[in-house]
């Protein structure tokens, strides 16, 4: 969909920011650029739109020559979110998001009507609509930035560091939104992060840039995690790579095992010598009660010790390893789409089954059933 093709770009006085970049950008999928602060990648980005024009070499969008379109036109052609959301202050939310359809002439009303479609799908109300930027939070600017981007429904969606600006948790929301919406749009996406987690989660392909726009790895991100092809790359991508890249593995194989479990009521007995898991009354972990130890006497108030992270059924073994090795018991609690119980897993299975999936890539066969700690070796 996007080639770039000996492309450089020298900014006035300074050395190359990108030297000669070379790089194919498949159709429908997210493309994520990341490396570190000043290695080009927003350059090459603001590249595909003309909002940097290249010093030599030659960028095609659908085959076409980005360099023999208008660069107006061609910026409206494609969306365009940025970090800081880069919203009009003066105008309302809705008038925002509608810019540019008004500007491809799209009659007022149908283009309020789409905008407030958009809203609803970036998950805001009607209402927010009507507010100015600055009477949102930074992660509804975001999703605001989202929607205008979305508006004339381009094929091409240039995305800089768009959730750098929020905090954590909201970002995380935002990354599993951009994950939804792209399930239905399925636009071309190119995404520039320096975070690699970000990259790694969303990116179909991603390209690790390194200084001079010299694109170091361009690959699946589980290949960039499991084969860094330098030293650069693995440096990069961080020295839990190992731990991330069980992102990618299914976690279907991890057996699942029985719990002794209670509906807490606040007064629950411990059990002399094993961890009890608490539920509320729709079968939903609450927290553990720790072994009442050498003394059988029950607790006359019993204290909820809070759980770990779950293991919902679909997640891949990373989050299977997280369960186990964040519970207090030791026991990672598995749950379903319903957030019921199913049952508990124990880490060293876990680490059988990461055992037996590194084995099987090795040998390029289908993942084994799984493996018994025992048989982990
Ligand atoms: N308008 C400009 N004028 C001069 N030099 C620039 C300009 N924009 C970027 N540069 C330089 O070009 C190089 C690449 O910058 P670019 O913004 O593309 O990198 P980046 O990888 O996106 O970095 P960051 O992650 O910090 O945003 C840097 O050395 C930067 O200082």
């Amino acid at each position: 969909m996007i080639d770039f093709r000996n492309v450089a770009k020298n900014y006035q006085g300074g050395p190359a920011a990108v030297e000669n970049l070379n790089l194919g950008i498949d159709a429908g999928k997210i493309t994520v650029f990341v490396g570190p602060s000043g290695c080009g990648k927003t350059t090459s980005l603001r590249m595909i739109n003309r909002m940097v024009e290249p010093t030599s070499g030659t960028i095609t969008v659908g085959g076409r020559d980005v360099g023999t379109i208008p660069a107006p036109a061609l910026r409206r052609s494609m969306g365009y979110v940025m970090q800081s959301a880069g919203l009009l202050p003066h105008r309302t939310v809705i008038d925002n998001v509608t810019t540019v359809l008004r500007l491809n002439r799209v009659p007022r009303a149908t283009a309020r009507a789409r905008a407030n479609e958009l809203l609803d799908t970036v998950g805001l109300s009607a209402a927010m609509g009507r507010r100015y930027p600055n009477q949102l939070s930074g992660g509804q600017q975001q999703r605001v930035g989202v929607a205008r981007a979305l508006a004339a429904d381009p094929p091409v969606l240039l995305m800089d560091e768009p959730f750098s600006a929020v905090d954590p948790v909201v970002r995380a929301e935002l990354q599993q939104e951009l994950i939804r919406l792209q399930r239905d749009l399925a636009k071309t996406i190119v995404f520039v992060t320096h975070d690699i987690d970000e990259a790694t989660l969303l990116g179909d392909k991603v390209a690790v840039f390194a200084t001079g726009g010299r694109v170091a790895q361009y690959a699946a991100p589980e290949e960039i995690l499991r084969a860094p092809v330098d030293d650069f790359v693995a440096a990069f991508v961080g020295r839990d790579r190992g731990f991330r890249h069980l992102s990618f593995s299914p976690g279907t194989s991890v057996p699942i095992h029985q719990v002794p479990s209670q509906v807490w009521d606040g007064t629950n007995s411990a059990s002399a010598s094993t961890w009890t898991l608490m539920l509320d009354d729709g079968n939903r972990p609450l927290g553990w009660l720790a072994p009442a130890g050498g003394s059988a006497t029950p607790l006359a108030s019993a204290l909820l010790v809070p759980g770990g992270s779950l293991f919902h059924t679909g997640d891949p073994l990373r989050n299977a390893l997280d369960a186990a090795l964040s519970s207090p018991s030791g026991l990672g609690v598995a749950v379903d789409d319903a957030g019921q119980l199913t049952g508990v897993v124990k880490g060293e299975e876990v680490l059988a089954a990461i055992e037996a999936a590194r084995t099987a890539r090795a040998h390029g066969s289908r993942l084994p059933r799984a493996a018994t700690p025992e048989g982990g070796h």
